[in-house]
């Protein structure tokens, strides 16, 4: 194995040009959600498992690659195919060294919930980004389960990870609503004798309720509540994974913003949890078409097409927040280019994913001329006229991406710094958009 650059290059920058549309049909690459699941269920089921449409981003890749470290034996990904060899519940085995998550809280927080129960201890380490995301949101409940988990005084990895640790099922309402807290106490409940119950505060991505069903594992759903009882089994089986409604928002958003763009974006996830950017988007304006083609692995997908349309501001209602928690960069970018004011409110959790994104976005859109106000738990933008200028991402993939888009109404060039970022999540962006008519290059 290669060894890992723990150090991002940020050196990478993205230069675009003004001007252009989006036009074509697009295949936006495999959800990362739901790939990062599917290696997590594929690895403790019995037999095997095989994936198709696996992102082959950074962060999937790490979380892949800690399962070759615990000795599973992983073929692949090659075109998005990856086959498994399940160990079975009790399978894994000890790693040699820490393991090395990058940039990925999904795979901090799913797994920290996961070796809680090994009989092994392990060590979660990532990059300058994944060292200052909270953690106690999962180490806190762990721990009421039994778990043993040590943090930095902040609460923030490396992750100390205890093993033989015996678990109990508890009852946990989440006090913020994050399917990563969710499915971090779902994994520990597989291992924990008794019921594990977790709440949620408003509905999250549901992905891992719906595969652990499609690995043969029962779940229980009761309203806000979902709930399973540990000690059973998974079995292997054939996933099939559908383009990344996350990384479609972009172009959804470039192609609303974008004079004369008309976009058809194929086998996206349509998961209801997940399609708070339509909804929004709708509000606001946009022309969206979706046609719904089918179910894969458990998931509804769909061709969404998207047409340019004149955009006006509003309010965000806040429980769509959390079903469209990772597209609110792309978002400010259609708000920036709406007539009037957009107001969002109820999103602190911005402020705590790769980077703070309320502040990232609204000091990008400043610097290109926008106002762009950040309050405590969101933003207030008054859509405008986008000039050109320089921008930084602070190394997050989705302020990277939803900066490129804007360079399809504003005046002059952008220069959008700290970019290398984007393969974490959506490797092959800069070819998919230059297809999709931007004019965009790196520059390191
Ligand atoms: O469970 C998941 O796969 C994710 C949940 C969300 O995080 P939170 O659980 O922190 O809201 C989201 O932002 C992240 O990109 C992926
Ligand atoms: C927040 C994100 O991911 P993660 O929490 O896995 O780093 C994201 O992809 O926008």
């Amino acid at each position: 194995m290669q060894p890992i650059e723990e150090v991002s290059q940020d050196t990478m920058a993205f230069v675009v040009e003004p001007g252009g549309a989006l036009s074509g049909r697009l295949r936006v690459p495999g959800d990362k959600s739901i790939s990062h699941r599917a290696v997590i269920l594929g690895a403790l089921a019995e037999g095997v498992t095989r994936i198709t449409g696996f992102l082959e981003g950074e962060d999937t890749l790490a979380t892949l690659r800690a399962f070759r470290d615990l000795g599973v034996s992983i073929e692949g990904p090659e075109g998005g195919r990856v086959e498994i060899h399940g160990v079975g519940m009790q399978g894994l085995q000890a790693p040699e060294e820490p393991l090395y998550l990058g940039n990925s809280g999904t795979s901090a927080r799913l797994l920290a919930g996961l070796f809680a129960g090994q009989s092994f201890d392990v060590i979660l380490r990532g990059d300058e980004s994944l060292s200052r995301r909270p953690m106690r949101r999962v180490c806190d409940p762990l721990a009421r389960m039994g778990a043993f988990i040590e943090t930095t005084a902040q609460g923030t990895p490396p992750l100390h990870i205890h093993g033989r640790q015996p678990l109990y099922g508890i009852e946990y309402a989440m006090p913020m609503a994050s399917a990563q807290v969710k499915s971090s106490l779902l994994l520990a409940g597989l291992y924990a004798s008794g019921r594990t119950c977790v709440i949620e505060p408003a509905p999250t991505r549901d992905h891992t309720e719906r595969m652990l069903a499609g690995f043969g594992y029962p779940v229980e759903r009761e309203g806000a509540k979902v709930c399973i009882q540990g000690g059973g089994s998974l079995y292997g089986t054939v996933v099939e994974i559908p383009a990344d409604i996350s990384s479609a928002a972009f172009f959804m958003v470039g192609a609303a913003i974008g004079k004369g763009s008309d976009i058809l974006l194929e086998h996206v996830g349509i998961n209801p949890t997940r399609t708070g950017i339509v909804d929004i988007l709708r509000r606001m304006g946009a022309d969206i078409e979706i046609k719904e083609t089918g179910v894969v692995g458990g998931e509804p997908v769909a061709a969404i097409r998207v047409r340019a349309s004149r955009l006006h501001g509003i309010n965000i209602p806040e429980d769509l927040v959390p079903l469209a928690i990772d597209e609110f960069p792309a978002l400010f970018v259609a708000a920036a280019c709406a007539e009037g004011e957009t107001v969002l409110a109820g999103a602190g959790e911005l402020r705590v994913k790769e980077s703070d994104r309320i502040q990232v976005m609204a000091d990008g859109l400043q610097a290109l001329g926008i106002s762009a106000q950040p309050t405590a738990d969101g933003i207030i933008i008054q859509g405008g006229k986008l000039q050109g200028g320089e921008v930084h991402s602070h190394g997050d993939h989705r302020c990277a991406m939803a900066f490129a888009m804007t360079s399809l109404v504003a005046k002059g060039p952008i220069i959008i710094r700290d970019c290398a970022n984007v393969a974490t999540s959506f490797p092959g962006f800069l070819e998919l958009a230059c297809g999709a008519g931007l004019v965009i290059r790196s520059r390191e």
